[in-house]
Parts: structure tokens; sequence; C-alpha cells
């Protein structure tokens, strides 16, 4: 079973120092794990930093993976389009990426699994230039997923999702989860998405680890004041669940 664990890790692009001292005690194969951060905190550099993007001190430490360099699986934040391939053929290479070229019957009904799943089948044989910026984020996700990574990363996947796509796919990556034993590192602003679907809450701001811990533990009233700057409520909602409510922009 993999387990990822986070030893005073730092990122810096050239001399520049980004992200410092983040750790995080070994996260457990089937967790999900949400990253949290006001704009600019250092989510995205973190997230490189942990797939090998962007150099820095401290350790990744990944145990229990027999993937070598392809255990992590990293969905970016923006995906260029590249129209020169259709979206099966663009999955097609993201699953054979760095293993034999032959293509297997595995393959192909691994791929036609994600498709039907993410509901993206009818896209197949578009050019990905013709995808609206909605589609272009499902199928850079399917391009993440078929590659069977044990920990996914990734940045932001629903920021242009409309409401049922984004309850979808946060509920198919959950189970992706709990049935592979993956570990997935969500990038989210929508903290309500983060309460919801996060086992645990890693808070990022100004470059820092500021918490991490349990979902209500960390989206508390006087986080939200102090790192998000806004008068905020945690309400239950009719199923008992928690629920960010924003009043206003804190002074
Ligand atoms: N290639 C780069 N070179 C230098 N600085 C960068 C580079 N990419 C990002 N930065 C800086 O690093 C800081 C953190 O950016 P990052 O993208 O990690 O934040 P984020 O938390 O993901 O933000 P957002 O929520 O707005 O997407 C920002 O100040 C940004 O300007």
């Amino acid at each position: 079973m993999v387990s990822l664990q986070l030893d005073n890790v730092g990122a810096a692009y050239g001399r520049k120092a980004i992200v410092s001292g983040v750790s995080v005690p070994a996260i457990g194969a089937g967790a999900v794990v949400a990253v949290i951060g006001p704009n600019a905190a250092g989510k995205s550099t973190l997230f490189k930093r942990i797939a090998g993007l962007v150099k820095g001190p401290g350790a990744v430490r990944v145990s229990g993976s027999g993937k070598g360099r392809n255990a992590i699986g990293y969905m970016p934040q923006d995906s260029a389009a590249n129209a020169v391939l259709s979206v099966y053929e663009s999955l097609l290479l993201a699953r054979k990426q760095g293993s034999s070229w032959s293509v297997a019957d595995d393959d192909l009904v691994y791929i036609d699994g994600v498709l039907h799943a993410l509901n993206i089948a009818e896209l197949s044989f578009l050019d990905l230039g013709v995808l609206s910026g909605g589609q272009r984020q499902l199928v850079s996700m399917a391009q993440a997923l078929v590659r069977e990574p044990d920990i996914l990363l990734m940045d932001e996947p629903t920021s242009a999702l409309d409401l049922h796509r984004q309850v979808e796919v946060l509920e198919f990556v959950r189970r992706q989860a709990r049935e592979r034993g993956m570990i997935v590192m969500i990038a989210l602003h929508d903290l309500n998405q983060a309460l919801r679907f996060a086992d645990t809450v890693l808070l990022i701001d100004q470059g820092a680890m500021r918490a991490c811990g349990a979902p209500s533990a960390v989206i508390t009233a006087t986080m939200l004041r102090q790192i998000y700057r806004v008068e905020a409520r945690i309400e239950k909602c009719s199923r008992n669940l928690d629920h960010v409510i924003v009043d206003t922009a804190a002074a």
C-alpha cells in the first residue's frame, strides 16, 4: 500500500523560495487530502515540488509503490490544448507514456472506463483544440487517471465545471481513491467541496503550512477571518454536513 510523507518540504523558482517547511505525517492509501489557501499561497508550487517539477529542500517520501517514476500523477491547473491530437489519442499517449508503446486490450478497456466514468465518451474523436474550458478540464483529468498513478495531484480540477460535473467528478475521484488505494491531493478554492470530499485538509498561506488536520478542525470561522479575510459562519446543512457561509469581506 502506498504512503506519502512530506518532511520539511520547500520549493523555489531559481533562487526565489516560494514554499518552505511543509511537513505532513504519512498519508495512507485511499486518502483524499484537500490543499487550500488564498491566491498565490503556493499550492501549485507545492504540487510541482511533489511531482518533481521544481526543486527545493526537504524530502517527499513515497513508499509502498511499485511504479517508480510513474507513482505520482499530476493534473496541472491549466492544460494547453494541442489541436493535432484527438481526445482519444491524447489518452492513449498519456497511458503509454513511460512504458512500452504496444497497446493491449487492457489499455483500451481502461481508457473506455475512464471516458464513461467522467461522462466524456462523446468527446473521444474531437480534436483537443475544439474543446470548451470545462471539457478540456475533464480531458486533462482523464489523462491523469488513465496513467493509474498511486498518488494523484489535482490542481483545481473543478474550477471550470458546472455544479453537476463538480459533484460527479469529485465523487468519482474519491471512489477511485478508496477502491484502488490511490492517494489524492486536490487543490481547491471551494471550501465546501473540501469539507465534503476530503479526509484531511492542508492549509497553505504565504508559502507556509498553517494547519493540517480534519476538515472541520481546519476550516473554522477564525481561520476564514485570519487567512481568507472574510467574515463567515460554519453551519450545518439539512444533511447535517458542515457548510461555509460567507457574510462579508473582513475589515
Ligand atoms: N515560474 C515561476 N517563477 C517565479 N515565481 C512563480 C512562478 N510560478 C509561480 N510563481 C510565484 O509563486 C507564488 C505562488 O504561486 P502558486 O501558483 O504556487 O500559488 P497558488 O496557491 O497555486 O495560487 P492560485 O490559488 O492563485 O492558483 C506566486 O507569488 C507566484 O507569482
